[in-house]
């Protein structure tokens, strides 16, 4: 049995990874982490995490991008494999991410879906046949209004993707609404929308001349973040320090 530690486990990601690792023989949660102890979740809630001394496999963390530096400190501390999956992390925090995996092993990604990994593929393959094909390339982020980061992890992965397969790399657009000029051509507009219970939706957009490739991905229920992050908690178990991610749990 992989014993869990679930960071965050008060939220809505962690309730529905609580209910899911309920039906699985393989896993269970044996502490959680968060900032208050409000539900009666059947294992022991620590709001203080360096007082946390139960014993355990792996830790899975959907939180908020602050309680991640003091969750690597004690992920360090107790020598566990950690599974990452907040988003909105700053550059200094994703530094820090990077040199805690030369102690710990840690498995970082912005969406936890095989759908989402399957299309950054997809979306690079793109990439490649259309930016030098006059393209131009925007993403567009739906999400929930309860969401506190933008844009979405998710909208920088797929960003980061067509970056990592261009010679060079193209500027990122947040805002157009004083823009005064014609398109850049070398950016990636990226848009956000808030709005509702929006589980989460991404479009990218390749424009050209007279059409228009659009890729989505609909996200219909958290389940699919859930299932991916106890499925990477189970490959994480057992490995040594490094960085890991989605690519190694879904595609080997
Ligand atoms: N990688 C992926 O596939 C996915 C990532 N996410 C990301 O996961 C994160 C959480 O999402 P979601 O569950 O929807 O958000 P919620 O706001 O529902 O949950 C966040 C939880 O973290 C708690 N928290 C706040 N401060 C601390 C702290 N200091 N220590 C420990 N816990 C704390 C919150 O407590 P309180 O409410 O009391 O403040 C809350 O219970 C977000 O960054 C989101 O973007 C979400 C879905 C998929
Ligand atoms: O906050 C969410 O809900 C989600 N966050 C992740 C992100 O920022 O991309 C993943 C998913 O889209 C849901």
């Amino acid at each position: 049995m992989i014993k869990i530690i679930m960071h965050g486990c008060n939220g809505k990601m962690g309730q529905v990874i609580s209910d899911l690792v309920k039906q699985d023989p393989e896993v269970e949660i044996v502490a959680g982490l968060d900032a208050t102890d409000k539900f009666d979740n059947g294992f022991p809630v620590f709001t203080n995490i360096f007082e946390c001394n139960v014993e355990a496999d792996v830790i899975i963390d959907f939180s908020i991008a602050k309680a991640v530096d003091p969750l690597i400190e004690f992920a360090k501390e107790r020598e566990l494999p950690l599974v990452l999956c907040t988003t909105g992390l700053s550059e200094a925090q994703l530094k820090n991410v990077q040199e805690a995996s030369t102690f710990i092993p840690i498995l970082r990604s912005s969406n936890m879906s095989l759908g989402v990994n399957a299309l950054v593929s997809l979306v690079k393959a793109a990439t490649e046949m259309l930016a030098n094909n006059n393209y131009d390339i925007e993403i567009i982020e739906k999400h929930h209004n309860l969401k506190v980061d933008a844009p979405s992890g998710t909208a920088l992965m797929f960003s980061e993707a067509i970056n990592s397969v261009l010679k060079d790399p193209y500027a990122y657009n947040y805002d157009r609404h004083d823009a005064s000029v014609p398109r850049p051509k070398n950016e990636i507009g990226m848009h956000t929308v808030r709005g509702g219970t929006i589980v989460g939706e991404h479009s990218i957009l390749f424009a050209g001349q007279d059409e228009v490739i659009e890729f989505k991905h609909t996200a219909q229920s958290k389940a699919i973040f859930a299932n991916g992050a106890i499925k990477a908690a189970k490959y994480l178990s057992t490995k040594t320090k490094g960085m890991y991610d989605m690519n190694n749990v879904i595609f080997g």
